[in-house]
């Protein structure tokens, strides 16, 4: 809680709520959500800045400065904000680059007493849902991984954990883990930086938002293994992911792949095992998992695991994904009308397409923040005497 800087409630009277008019560096915006009032923006005129969030609560005629979580935007030129359903701001950026120019900040949970609020990057298309992978220690989560990732480099992403476990002999830091000391990332997780975390046999394991987001901006799609904790958590946050869980056949096989493996003490395989009971219990009962696969035979576990996920006799692609950014005519008016956003061009030029207006479809927004807001559709239009069908 505090004072929001160089902005007092007579500005707010001013008149900019919920307004679409674009704002310079160093102007703000004020959208008024329930009793609350966001205002977005930045104090100075550096391009390199980021926007800033404060909310004015009417009701108790107080500021507050919230938790952010999530990267935040980065300035630019100036910038239009619009109220969507709900609790959903759209943030419209002018002069950046075509993958960083729609953004969304939206209202989290309250976290003990304080505001939180959360941004997520706009992006296009039907990207598909993050997957979620958890299991017992041992029962083949890292091995399948693998064996998707390898098999199609382009198509998965690793979301890259963080753990307080000491590496093993062949791990590698940034690559299986970024392994780090509790107590940093115990502030990393007060600060609000970690979309999930957990205690798992006795360290501290936590899914970063930037590990998320990394993935997502490089087009491909998430994968997380994680224990079941954590799947609580993300199934309790706006990820949208699918849940799969891998069973093993029998304690005695796990047992078995846990010594083979020889990785951990005999302590730790103790406690691992014991662990596993409850894990695989709340695996199959709790509600969390869409699907839960046998990891038996670990090609047919392989095979049943790709059918999930819809590559059932897919040829591997070599392609790199091109994630597709969205041209914003560089001076433009926003409107909104139902489910789409209308970027209107003040200076359009026949024949150049980059000055064309667009149309952005919101209805099949998926995911949310923190991390990153799928499912954008997009139109360009000549003129706004066009139809507004056809949006792709
Ligand atoms: N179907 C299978 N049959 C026999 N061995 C298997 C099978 N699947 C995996 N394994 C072996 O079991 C061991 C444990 O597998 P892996 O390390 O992938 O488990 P994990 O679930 O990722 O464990 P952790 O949660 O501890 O990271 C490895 O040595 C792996 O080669
Ligand atoms: N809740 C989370 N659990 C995680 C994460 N990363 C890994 N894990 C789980 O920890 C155990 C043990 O892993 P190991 O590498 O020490 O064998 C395993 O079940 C993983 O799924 C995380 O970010 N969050």
């Amino acid at each position: 809680m505090g004072e929001a800087p160089a902005l007092c409630v007579e500005d707010l009277q001013e008149g900019f709520s919920n307004g679409f008019g674009l704002r310079s560096k160093g102007f703000k915006t004020s959208t008024d959500v329930g009793d609350k009032t966001f205002v977005i923006g930045c104090n100075n005129n550096d391009s390199a800045s980021s926007l800033e969030v404060h909310i004015y609560d009417k009701s108790r005629g107080k500021w507050v400065i919230p938790t952010v979580l999530g990267t935040k935007p980065k300035l630019y030129e100036g910038y239009s904000t619009v109220l969507l359903n709900g609790d959903r701001i759209m943030i419209i950026i002018k002069g950046s680059t075509p993958d960083d120019c729609i953004w969304f900040l939206e209202q989290q949970k309250e976290a003990s007493g304080t505001e939180v609020v959360a941004w997520s990057k706009g992006m296009r298309g039907d990207a598909e849902k993050p997957v979620v992978i958890s299991g017992p220690s041992g029962v083949g989560k890292g091995t399948l991984i693998n064996m998707l990732v390898k098999e199609f480099p382009y198509m998965f992403g690793f979301s890259v954990s963080h753990t307080t476990r000491a590496p093993r002999s062949m791990e590698k830091n940034g690559v299986h883990y970024h392994f780090t000391e509790r107590s940093i990332m115990e502030k990393d997780i007060k600060d609000g930086k970690f979309l999930e975390f957990a205690s798992v046999h006795g360290n501290l394991y936590g899914t970063s938002i930037e590990a998320v987001e990394a993935v997502a901006d490089s087009g491909k799609r998430c994968i997380l293994d994680i224990d079941v904790q954590g799947a609580k958590s993300v199934r309790a946050s706006s990820l949208d992911a699918l849940f799969i869980f891998i069973s093993p056949p029998s304690m005695r096989e796990l047992e078995e792949r846990l010594r083979l493996r020889g990785t951990e003490t005999e302590e730790q395989v103790q406690k691992r095992l014991r662990n596993a009971e409850a894990e695989i219990e709340q695996g199959k009962t709790s509600g969390i998992f869409d699907h839960i696969l046998c990891n038996d035979n670990l090609e047919k576990c392989y095979e049943n695991l790709k059918k999930l996920l819809g590559l059932e006799g897919s040829a591997p692609t070599n392609t790199k994904p091109s994630p597709k950014g969205i041209d914003l005519p560089p001076n433009h008016l926003v409107s909104k009308i139902d489910n789409k956003i209308l970027i209107k061009n003040e200076t359009p030029e026949p024949g150049n397409a980059s000055k064309n207006s667009v149309v952005l479809d919101i209805s099949s927004l998926k995911g949310g923040a923190p991390g990153r807001t799928r499912g954008l559709k997009i139109n360009v239009i000549d003129s706004f005497s066009e139809s507004l069908n056809g949006i792709h």
